[in-house]
């Protein structure tokens, strides 16, 4: 009897990340099943940034941004030019108001605390640039991902069309390119193509980087809105430039804009590069799948990225039908036994799907 088997493994988790990552696939599967706030931990190199929270009634909890209002309390704001824009002014209720927020939990038991809520992102009635005014900067960092290159596009065009804006520049090669490199200027007409390229045509890096020298390099070049592209390293370092700005008093705004292929952030709709990531699965679980299927007692294994996430392992199978098993890191499987994995062996000629 042939028995064509493809099994779709996301690599194991490190021990230390595993709660983490079955709390992050809770809240993304149920997030009413999501455990309550673990406290706070302990003592660690550096002591994490305050969070800025805000209470409301019936138990509800703002977990905010910083705003720059927060330090410079009397900035002026202006109408946002969206307002005249030919193709949004029609639109009705564009704009989000100042005060929606988006509840961390979607399903509540009706006698729960309303529990936290973060701000709602888009655009807003006014705003604090002139357009004019704005020198803006975009940079990406850490690890390559698919899009990275389109989000640098929507951002420069975006501020060009729909904001007015004409000063953008790139930093070169992560971080570090803040003081290490020359800027390079960004218009809607050089990167009108860079969407169709792999990697980040401004470069990226990993390693230490001095948070001072980029701070005095955005002094100095008269930059005030930074757009940071990159993973969760990026942010903490995003965190540490926005913490030295407010340090410095500047008029100067700090975009984290998140970077995951692996769809691990919970109250996202979904990370960029993440369908790129599942699409791109299917070559290699078919080619798995031909193979299996040809060899006697076949068994195809495919690997795929996601070392504590099992988000692209498990679309790629619901999406293929051609996987019999697909193991995730949030799941764990063991090989021998009664329910071991061994003894799951699919219909002859027929794609069973068991996800473990
Ligand atoms: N805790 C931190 N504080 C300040 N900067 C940091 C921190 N962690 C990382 N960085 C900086 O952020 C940049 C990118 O970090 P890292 O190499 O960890 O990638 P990442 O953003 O997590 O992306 P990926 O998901 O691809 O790993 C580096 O320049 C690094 O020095
Ligand atoms: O091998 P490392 O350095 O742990 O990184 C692997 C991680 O990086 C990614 O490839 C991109 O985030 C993940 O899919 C994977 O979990």
């Amino acid at each position: 009897m042939e028995v064509a088997t493809t099994v779709v493994v996301a690599p194991a988790p490190a021990a230390d990340d595993k709660a983490l990552q079955q709390k992050l696939f809770e809240l993304k599967m149920n997030p009413s099943a999501a455990p309550a706030p673990a406290p706070a931990k302990k003592a660690s190199a550096k002591p994490a940034a305050k969070k800025k929270l805000a209470g409301g009634s019936g138990g509800y909890v703002l977990e905010d941004v910083p705003h720059l209002t927060d330090y410079l309390p009397n900035l002026q704001s202006f109408p946002n030019p969206l307002q005249n824009h030919p193709a949004y002014s029609v639109v009705k209720q564009y704009f989000v108001n100042a005060d929606d927020t988006v509840a961390k939990k979607i399903v509540v038991h009706k006698s729960s605390a309303r529990g936290t809520h973060f701000r709602r992102a888009g655009p807003r009635q006014r705003v604090y640039f002139q357009p004019d005014e704005v020198s803006a900067a975009i940079v990406t960092c850490g690890g390559l991902c698919p899009g990275l290159n389109t989000v640098v596009r929507e951002i420069v065009c975006g501020l060009h069309d729909m904001y007015g804006v004409t000063s953008v520049v790139g930093i070169e090669g992560g971080y570090k390119g803040f003081y290490a490199r020359n800027t390079v200027e960004l218009t809607p007409r050089s990167v009108n193509d860079i969407h169709k390229r792999g990697g980040t045509v401004l470069g990226t890096s990993r390693g230490g980087q001095d948070t001072a020298k980029i701070v005095d390099s955005i002094q100095d070049r008269g930059i005030n809105q930074v757009y940071i592209i990159g993973g969760d390293g990026t942010q903490k370092g995003a965190a540490t430039i926005h913490e030295e700005i407010q340090r410095r008093g500047l008029k100067c705004a700090v975009v984290g804009v998140p970077k995951t292929i692996d769809n691990d952030i919970a109250v996202i709709d979904k990370s960029f590069g993440f369908d790129t990531a599942v699409e791109e699965a299917q070559r290699a679980i078919n080619a798995a799948h031909v193979e299996a299927e040809s060899a006697e007692n076949g068994v195809g294994v495919v690997k795929l990225m996601g070392r504590n996430s099992g988000f692209i392992a498990m679309y790629a199978t619901l999406a293929s039908r051609d996987v019999d098993c697909c193991l995730i890191p949030e799941s764990p499987f063991y090989l021998d036994g009664k329910g071991g994995l061994s003894s799951s062996s699919p219909r002859s000629g027929s794609a069973t799907t068991a996800t473990w």
